[in-house]
């Protein structure tokens, strides 16, 4: 693509050198430069990229986009785009790159501590239903309409995110869900995308190691509304906020008339209004009052705060141009969402399930779920990633403790930490002291497994769909669903011999 033509999204920049060029790629990584790459010079949050420019034009970079304006000795050589903000000017020319894909179908982002990647995949599902191709985008995976892969990050990198979108439209999807971390607004992954729905689930405490308070990570999730709202390039958002939460509802008020707006939960002043919710183990309904109008809701899903992200979800179709009918009538038979309150099984009349609550609100939500289902006991088994906020330990064993009858507590992702150490981090917050430390998380599963009686419910959480553990040194295989259901046949071979 022609240089001048990339370049007309930016507003502010100075340009040295030639700008009829053709780009044949674009990168932030000095790594993957090729001929004809625009490399763009990004400060990290562990390097500055502007220390491998040298390195990028000795590779075959044609231009380079800074926040620094050319060296002397490089000045003549190379075309050179100075712009106040790097991370953006690459968000808005990724875009421009691929055809801005984000204009040729719905958009729909969740944003929020809990229940992104749920509401996403039930967004997906309402879309397919709807439309037959629909792209996804979060945690788990990617969706382009017709392949699907791993995924690497919760939001990709800008590029990555315009190249998939791209992709997606190319396949004849018609629509989109995407997860839109903190991360990802902060470092403007999502900056160039017009949204056509962008919902708020909710906000508990989660990644303090990397935005430091929970006020800087509110005003992260916050930029992303205020941006949208601000945005003069097209797309007329709505805003899709769950005002039972404290900050969704300072987030709905602070965006009051600045853009269209759809309030839910469960209540009086909600424009999506959930009641009466009943539930058992196969699933739930309640009614949903919305445009004047109540509809009965059936989902396979369980839980009060699976209603919040069922809510989400209607509303977010509602925004891309699908009725609420539409909407329920394909939710009433959604897909699992893998490693999300996911039955594996049972031995000897337990139950076990596996979910990924990492966080004291998530893992509040799901023993209490779990609880409602009377179990004769709840056996939780969980730990605490390393290298992540590490104030979330103590409140996560509260939670654990609080709605537990015994834990284990074991390691989940340790990275460079010492697992022990996490461990012991975990306990000093244990206020039910049923509990054993158990740091080889097969032998924990296998442990609580073993443990278990007719009756009780086993929860195995915080690892989900996962199927590794990251070590200091090392990543090995590990999959809680295939340990659990390992673990099961092996009680349930135990038992019959006992019989
Ligand atoms: C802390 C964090 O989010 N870092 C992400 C970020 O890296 P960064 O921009 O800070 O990069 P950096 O390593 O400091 O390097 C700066 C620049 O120098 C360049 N570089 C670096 C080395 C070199 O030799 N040559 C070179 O050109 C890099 O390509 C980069 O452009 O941007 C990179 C590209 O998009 C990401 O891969 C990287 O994710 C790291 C691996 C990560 O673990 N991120 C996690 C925390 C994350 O993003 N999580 C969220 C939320 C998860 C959730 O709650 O669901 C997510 O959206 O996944
Ligand atoms: N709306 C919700 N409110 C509170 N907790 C929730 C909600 N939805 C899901 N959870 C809990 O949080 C866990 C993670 O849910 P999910 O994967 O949907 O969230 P996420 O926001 O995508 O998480 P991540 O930031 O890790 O990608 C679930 O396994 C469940 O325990
Ligand atoms: N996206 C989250 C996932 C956490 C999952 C949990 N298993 C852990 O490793 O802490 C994070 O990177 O903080
Ligand atoms: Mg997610």
């Amino acid at each position: 693509m022609n240089l001048r033509d990339l370049t007309t999204c930016l507003s502010r920049l100075t340009v040295s050198g030639p700008l009829d060029l053709e780009i044949a790629s674009l990168t932030a990584s000095s790594k993957h430069v090729e001929a004809g790459t625009l490399f763009a010079a990004i400060r990290g949050t562990t390097v500055d990229g502007h220390q491998f420019i040298e390195g990028a034009i000795a590779a075959g970079a044609v231009a380079i986009l800074a926040e620094t304006a050319p060296p002397k000795d490089l000045a003549s050589t190379i075309t050179w785009i100075h712009v106040p903000d790097s991370r953006l000017a690459l968000s808005l020319m990724a875009s421009e790159f691929y055809g801005n894909p984000w204009k040729d179908f719905a958009v729909a982002g969740v944003t929020g501590t809990n229940g992104k990647t749920t509401t996403t995949f039930l967004i997906h599902h309402i879309m397919k239903a709807a439309w037959h191709r629909a792209g996804l985008l979060g945690t788990i995976l990617t969706d382009d309409g017709e392949t699907i892969d791993v995924a690497k990050h919760t939001t990709p990198g800008s590029l990555e995110l315009s190249e998939l979108l791209g992709r997606m439209r190319d396949n004849g999807c018609r629509g989109v869900a995407l997860e839109v971390s903190s991360h990802g607004i902060h470092q403007k992954r999502t900056a160039a995308i017009g949204f056509d729905a962008a919902v708020f689930t909710n906000l508990t405490q989660d990644h303090l190691d990397y935005h430091g308070t929970i006020e800087a990570y509110f005003q992260a999730k916050a930029d992303w509304f205020e941006a949208l709202a601000a945005d003069p390039r097209g797309k007329k958002s709505t805003a899709i906020i769950n005002i039972d939460d404290a900050y969704g509802a300072d987030l709905a008020a602070s965006l009051e008339g600045r853009l269209p707006m759809i309030r839910f939960g469960f209540g009086v002043h909600c424009d999506f209004r959930a009641n009466n919710l009943r539930q058992n183990a196969r699933g739930m309904e309640f009614e949903l009052q919305a445009k004047g109008r109540t509809f009965l809701v059936r989902s396979p899903l369980i839980g009060r705060f699976n209603v919040y992200n069922i809510l989400a979800a209607i509303a977010a179709a509602n925004a891309c141009g699908i009725r609420p009918r539409d909407a329920i009538a394909a939710l009433a038979d959604s897909p699992q969402v893998p490693g999300r309150l996911e039955n594996v099984g049972n031995a000897g009349g337990a139950t076990v399930f596996v979910d990924y609550a990492h966080t004291p609100d998530a893992l509040e939500n799901v023993c209490r779920t779990l609880r409602d289902l009377n179990p004769r006991r709840l056996i939780t088994v969980f730990g605490c990633g390393g290298d992540r906020d590490n104030g979330k330990r103590p409140l996560m064993a509260a939670a654990a403790s609080r709605h537990s009858d015994a834990c284990i507590i074991t390691s989940d992702n340790p990275r460079s930490e010492d697992p022990a150490e996490i461990i012991r981090q975990v306990e000093a917050g244990m206020t039910n002291k049923n509990y054993r430390s158990i740091v080889d998380r097969a032998e924990a599963i296998d442990f609580a497994i073993r443990a278990s009686r007719s009756g009780d419910i086993v929860l195995i959480a915080g690892k989900g769909h996962e199927t590794y553990q990251q070590f200091a040194d090392k990543t090995i295989d590990f999959d809680d669903r295939k340990h659990a259901s390992k673990s099961l046949r092996d009680r349930a071979q135990e038992l019959s011999e006992q019989r």
